[in-house]
């Protein structure tokens, strides 16, 4: 294990983070390159590229240096330290920050870290594998992929260097690690070229203390939500989008013949994959079920230029088309089933670690529709334990709505038997979900962290809402799922006082306004909207507003 490197500061200049672990990305595939002869001639190159700037004795240490850092030896942030250019300069006048960033990297060594797909078969030992610039989303049996670290490589620096260079990106604009996706490069896409990376700096959500909430209702005094709906397209898919699309970029820049990206949708993931699309000047192809996600959702992708196909359908219908299509097109496909989204989603997790200065909460609770997001979760976690930031991964709660609850019907039946089923209409509709992609993946994480599967009706859903709503959120109805999950087993004393609890909001509560309307005017059929705080219609004069006052505010 090797011990934490120095974080000098850089001389003169406050405006980057001191400890890095910069790429030198090749333009070719170098997934499932690990040989020393490939590693050597990565290290000529990138020696090369930088040998301009370096001084004899520099570069003779450098080589060195990475000679050995290509035999996982040496943290590579003591050879960043060596880079002349890094810590002394700013960005130059007519350079933008990518340019600046590539000019940073010219000197800088090839990370060692490396990715690649792997089957998704826990427990089955097998030696497929794929370069994560292949085009494929299945294994040859038809099972899920998962994208695979290189964790012996990972493991070559200690807890202690990761969490500090984590600690030392947050809050920069330094590219592309200001985004709280990028931020974790080396444990996300460690091999793409930064030029590569499209980003927005998504990430980096607030985790904030729901302290009325809690203490007033759940009679909780560690409760705490992770709003990822706080981000560039208002949901957290925007943190799997910035991987998935910035890979379709490079496979597009290495001529692979991509026309562009397609996903079916119920209002979330097509306004991730359209905005970062345009941002790229990527096609987007968006497959939505007429008349089942919020305007507000379908605004969007419209807005962002996608081609967008209003189906006469559901959700689940919509999946099926799209990987008819993409099995027949040259379109990527930018739903979960591409397991490249649930590394971005992962850092979620790890992001809530690293904001509770890496301790773990008790209780972590994600609404569940697809289920590439409860497994994406996990493995955050997991990964963080697997690399000795965190000692336990906490428990997890997947929270469906119950018109739309497969995986809580297998749950009850102790995840022996799996059935699709039809979901019927709710107001969390971007989990109105029967036939969950990653059905698989969520059973797996759910096993392996003693976690529950949870469920809420409309009502309770709506209701649980519009109180977080009058403690000051402005909640999504998924997060209603989500808050309902936790007044359950809080009531049960599953979830007890004291424990620390994190309920991720998923959106925006702005997407969903049609529905708060609905419930506040009491227009919902079939529900009592008991906390409903309707407007009141009030005459044009002071005596009239007087008496208002006085009646509403129990005055005299
Ligand atoms: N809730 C999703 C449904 C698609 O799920 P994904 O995990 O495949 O993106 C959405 O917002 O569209």
């Amino acid at each position: 294990m090797m011990a934490m490197p120095a974080l000098s500061a850089a001389p003169g200049v406050g405006v980057r983070p001191v400890v890095s672990v910069p790429s030198c990305s090749t333009s070719s595939s170098s997934s499932l390159r690990s040989s020393s002869s490939v590693g050597q001639a990565r290290l000529s190159r990138c020696l090369w590229q930088g040998e301009k700037k370096l001084s004899l004795l520099g570069r003779k240490r450098v080589l060195e240096t990475v000679a050995s850092a290509e035999l996982n030896t040496v943290p590579l942030s003591e050879v960043a330290s060596e880079s002349p250019a890094r810590n002394s300069d700013r960005r130059l006048d007519n350079e933008d920050i990518k340019q600046e960033a590539r000019r940073h990297n010219r000197n800088e060594p090839c990370t060692t870290f490396s990715a690649k797909y792997v089957p998704f078969s826990p427990g089955i030992v097998t030696s497929e594998e794929y370069s994560l610039d292949e085009v494929i989303y299945r294994s040859k049996t038809g099972a899920l992929l998962d994208v695979q670290h290189d964790y012996s490589a990972l493991k070559k620096y200690d807890a202690n260097y990761w969490k500090n260079l984590f600690d030392s990106r947050v809050g920069k604009t330094t590219w592309p690690y200001g985004s709280g996706v990028w931020s974790k490069k080396e444990w996300v896409l460690p091999e793409i070229d930064n030029d590569d990376i499209v980003s927005v700096f998504e990430g980096n959500s607030n985790l904030f203390w729901a302290e009325r909430f809690g203490k007033e209702f759940l009679q909780m005094n560690d409760l705490w939500v992770k709003h990822c709906g706080i981000s560039h397209t208002g949901s957290f898919k925007d943190l799997g989008m910035t991987v998935l699309v910035s890979q379709v970029n490079r496979l597009r820049r290495l001529k692979k013949p991509v026309v562009g990206v397609g996903c079916a949708s119920t209002g979330d993931t097509s306004a991730a994959l359209s905005a970062y699309c345009a941002a790229a000047g990527i096609p987007a192809i968006v497959f939505l079920p007429a008349n089942k996600i919020s305007i507000a959702q379908l605004v969007q992708p419209i807005a962002n230029g996608a081609l967008v196909l209003s189906l006469d359908t559901d959700f689940d219908g919509c999946m099926r088309l799209i990987r008819e299509v993409t099995a027949e097109l040259p379109i990527y496909l930018a739903n979960s089933l591409n397991s490249l989204r649930l590394e971005g989603q992962k850092t979620a997790a790890i992001e809530i670690c690293q904001q509770f200065d890496w301790q773990v909460p008790d209780w972590v609770i994600v609404p569940g529709g697809n289920l590439g997001n409860i497994y994406a979760f996990y493995k955050g976690f997991h990964m963080c334990k697997e690399l000795g930031l965190i000692d336990r991964i906490p428990r997890l709660v997947c929270a469906q709505a119950a018109n739309a609850n497969p995986l809580y019907r297998a749950y009850k039946d102790g995840f022996e038997n799996f059935k699709p089923i039809t979901a019927t209409s709710t107001f969390a509709s971007a989990i109105q979900i029967g036939d969950p992609v990653s059905i698989d993946r969520a059973v797996y994480a759910l096993k392996n962290c003693n976690g529950i599967v949870e469920e809420a009706t409309e009502e309770e859903l709506m209701d649980a809402c519009a109180v977080a709503d009058q403690t000051g959120m402005f909640t999504c109805p998924h997060t209603g799922v989500a808050l309902t999950a936790l007044m359950k087993l809080r009531k049960q004393g599953v979830i007890g006082p004291n424990d620390r609890t994190v309920v991720v909001s998923t959106a925006h509560g702005l997407k969903f306004t049609q529905s708060k309307i609905g419930y506040h005017s009491k227009e919902l059929e079939g529900l009592a909207s008991t906390h409903a705080n309707p407007p009141v219609a009030v005459r044009d004069d002071f005596g009239s507003v007087m008496d208002v006052l006085r009646q509403k505010l129990s005055l005299r």
